[in-house]
């Protein structure tokens, strides 16, 4: 891979998770050595700092105007910053590599990428969720359960206003690990563009097989391909520092050669590493994991 000049950015929101802990994602990422390790491969990374974020104890969920979208204000609020972040990244010639948080905050980072990249951009999605929910069909109302439905133009007018939507291209979004959806958001996965690897999918094909035909769906005739890596994608034995963990996820020798595939994808031009909750972790074990997984990323071989 060449050496990039990386732009790295930590967005510390919990209010799409209801859930506290996955706000301080951000920092045991950086415990873990993100900086360091990156420039130690060779690229120049500069930190664009922390997007200021509001927590979940400071408001209540509910706002009976917005039922089924918890905290869809604070999400709008935080994801209008992030968007001008990455964009200010990209001006300034760096390649947004965005920490979080929670994954609500994806919203923001293709809001931004859109105005770059004119929604000409694919998705390499991987998480053990689809991601694909709308106010209608989630069981939840949480805000991170819904992220790559607003990206390809679904969902909360709100939301899909920061865009403009949608900010992909729908034909060059791809899920891969996913192994737990919900009944209403399969229904409209499954009337979509969206290609979906599941775990038996993973199973049936290889890794190898799979990575090769995400990077081929995903980068077809767009020029920029954004990964979104949430940390659920692995099997919570790896990875037990995440709030929606799910048995049967990808083996860290699975993730580092899907992610290894895709740094040699010169498409590639933004990365979102999500859910890290340090609450929830052994020690930083899922930190210490996500990043040497994200050093895979951005170049680093076994030999
Ligand atoms: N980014 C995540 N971890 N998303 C989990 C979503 C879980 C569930 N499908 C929901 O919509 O509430
Ligand atoms: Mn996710
Ligand atoms: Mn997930």
């Amino acid at each position: 891979m060449n050496f990039r000049k990386i732009g790295l950015i930590g967005v510390p929101q919990d209010v799409g998770a209801s859930k506290k802990g996955v706000d301080m994602g951000p920092g045991a990422i950086r415990v873990a050595g993100v900086i360091a390790k990156l420039r130690k491969l060779g690229h120049e990374v500069k930190d664009f700092g922390t997007v200021d974020c509001y927590t979940v104890d400071q408001f209540d969920s509910r706002d009976p105007n917005n039922l089924g979208l918890n905290y869809l204000d604070i999400i709008l609020d935080t994801c209008s910053l992030l968007k001008d972040r990455v964009e200010l990244i990209i001006n300034a010639g760096y390649m947004p590599l965005v920490l979080g948080g929670d994954h609500s905050i994806s919203i923001g980072t293709l809001a931004g990428l859109k105005k770059m990249n004119q929604g000409n951009t694919g998705v390499i999605w991987i998480d053990a969720h689809g991601d694909f929910n709308t106010a209608e069909t989630s069981p939840t109302g949480n805000i991170h359960g819904m992220p790559l439905a607003i990206a390809t133009g679904r969902g909360e007018k709100s939301l899909l206003a920061l865009g403009p939507s949608p900010t992909v291209s729908e034909k060059n979004c791809v899920i891969i690990a996913a192994r737990e959806i919900d009944p209403n958001e399969a229904k409209l996965l499954k009337e979509s563009n969206v290609t979906v690897f599941t775990m038996m999918d993973v199973m049936k094909k290889g890794i190898v097989e799979i990575a090769s035909e995400a990077i081929k769906i995903a980068s077809d005739g767009v020029d920029h391909v954004h990964v979104s890596f949430d940390v659920d994608s692995l099997d919570p034995k790896e990875a037990p520092g995440t709030g929606t963990q799910v048995p049967g996820g990808l083996h860290y020798r699975e993730v580092a050669l899907l992610l290894e595939s895709i740094s040699k994808c010169n498409k590639v031009s933004s990365f979102e590493l999500v859910e890290v909750n340090p609450a929830l972790d052994i020690q930083n074990q899922t930190a210490e994991l996500a990043v040497e997984l994200l050093c895979h990323a951005f170049g680093k071989e076994m030999y």
